[in-house]
C-alpha cells in the first residue's frame, strides 16, 4: 500500500463520516409527483462499508446521489466528511451500475481519464494504475479496449477506476448486478479488498442481500417508496472475510434470512 493510501481518511474523526438528517424527497410537480423519500436519518461511520437495500423503486439510487451531491435532497441536511455534498469533489467517487467505460480508451486510459482530473504527474499515475490493475487480475489488459474484454473485466477495471481516485468518500450503484455469480464472488472479493487497503468509507447500493451480507459492517433496510429506514443491521461476521467461505457459513444464512424477512 503505498503511503498516500495509507494516510487517507486519518484526519477524519469516526464521528464525521456521513451524516443524513431528516432527508425527505419528492421528484416531479402537478399531478406528476413521486414521493422517493420520506425523512430518512442515517448516520455512516468514517471507513465503515454500509450496504442499501429496499425493493425496486424504493429510493435507495436518490439517497446514494444525494449523499454524492447529484440529486439536491428538497427536506432535510446531509453532510459529508462535514461539509454538504457537491459533485465533483475530490473526496468522493462514485461508480455506476453499468461500467460506462469509454470505447475508445484503452483499459489504462480510462482510469487515468479519471484520474488524472486528481494527480498532475503522469509517471505517478501510470504507477498507481499499473499496480491496481496488476492487483485485479489485470495486468496484462491495461492496453486493451473495452470491447475486448468481458462484463467482469470491464467491471474490475471500473472498480480499479473508481478507488485509484483515493477518495475518502466511495458511492458504489449495483456495481456488479450483472455478472455471473463466480465472477461476482471474485469482484467483491476484490471490493473488499480495495476498501480496507484505502480505508475509505464505502456506500453500496445493491438489490443482493447475500452480498450486502458479505461485504457491509451494516446493513440499511428501507421501506418500499416512499424510502424510509426500517432497519439498521450490524453484521457481526469477523473480518478478515472470505466471501467464498461465507457461503458455507451456517450463521451467514441466518444473516441473510434475517435481512429477507426485515425487507418483506
Ligand atoms: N429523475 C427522476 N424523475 C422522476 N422520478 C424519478 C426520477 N428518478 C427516480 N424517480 C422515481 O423515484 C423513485 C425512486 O427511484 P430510485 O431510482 O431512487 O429507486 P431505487 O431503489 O434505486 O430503484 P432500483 O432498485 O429499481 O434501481 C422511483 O419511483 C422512480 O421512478
Amino acid at each position: 500500500m503505498s503511503a498516500d493510501v495509507a494516510g487517507l481518511g486519518k484526519n477524519l474523526s469516526p464521528g464525521q463520516g456521513i451524516k443524513v438528517h431528516q432527508v425527505s424527497h419528492i421528484y416531479g410537480g402537478g399531478d406528476r409527483v413521486v414521493q422517493a423519500l420520506r425523512e430518512v436519518n442515517l448516520d455512516i461511520e468514517v471507513g465503515s462499508f454500509v450496504s442499501l437495500v429496499g425493493a425496486s423503486g424504493c429510493g435507495k439510487t436518490t439517497l446514494l446521489d444525494i449523499m454524492c451531491g447529484l440529486t439536491e435532497g428538497q427536506q432535510g441536511t446531509v453532510t459529508v466528511g462535514g461539509l454538504p455534498p457537491r459533485a465533483g469533489r475530490p473526496d468522493t467517487a462514485r461508480m455506476f451500475a453499468r461500467d460506462a467505460l469509454l470505447p475508445w480508451l484503452t483499459a489504462e486510459q480510462n482510469v487515468d481519464y479519471a484520474l488524472k482530473t486528481r494527480i498532475a504527474d503522469a509517471a505517478t499515475r501510470r504507477r498507481r494504475i499499473a499496480a491496481l490493475l496488476a492487483a485485479v487480475g489485470l495486468g496484462d489488459f491495461a492496453h486493451a479496449y473495452p470491447r475486448q474484454l468481458s462484463q467482469g473485466m470491464r467491471q474490475r477495471v471500473a472498480l480499479v477506476r473508481t478507488f485509484s481516485l483515493h477518495s475518502e468518500f466511495v458511492f458504489l450503484d449495483e456495481p456488479f448486478g450483472a455478472l455471473d455469480a463466480l465472477t461476482k464472488i471474485t469482484l467483491q472479493e476484490e471490493l473488499i479488498r480495495l476498501w480496507s487497503e484505502t480505508n475509505s468509507t464505502v456506500v453500496l447500493v445493491t438489490h443482493d442481500l447475500s452480498e450486502a451480507a458479505a461485504l457491509s459492517d451494516r446493513v440499511v433496510v428501507m421501506s418500499p417508496r416512499p424510502g424510509r429506514i426500517v432497519a439498521d443491521v450490524k453484521i457481526d461476521i469477523p473480518r478478515p472475510r472470505r466471501v467464498k467461505d461465507l457461503h458455507s457459513n451456517p450463521e451467514f444464512h441466518e444473516i441473510v434470512a434475517d435481512l429477507w424477512a426485515r425487507l418483506e
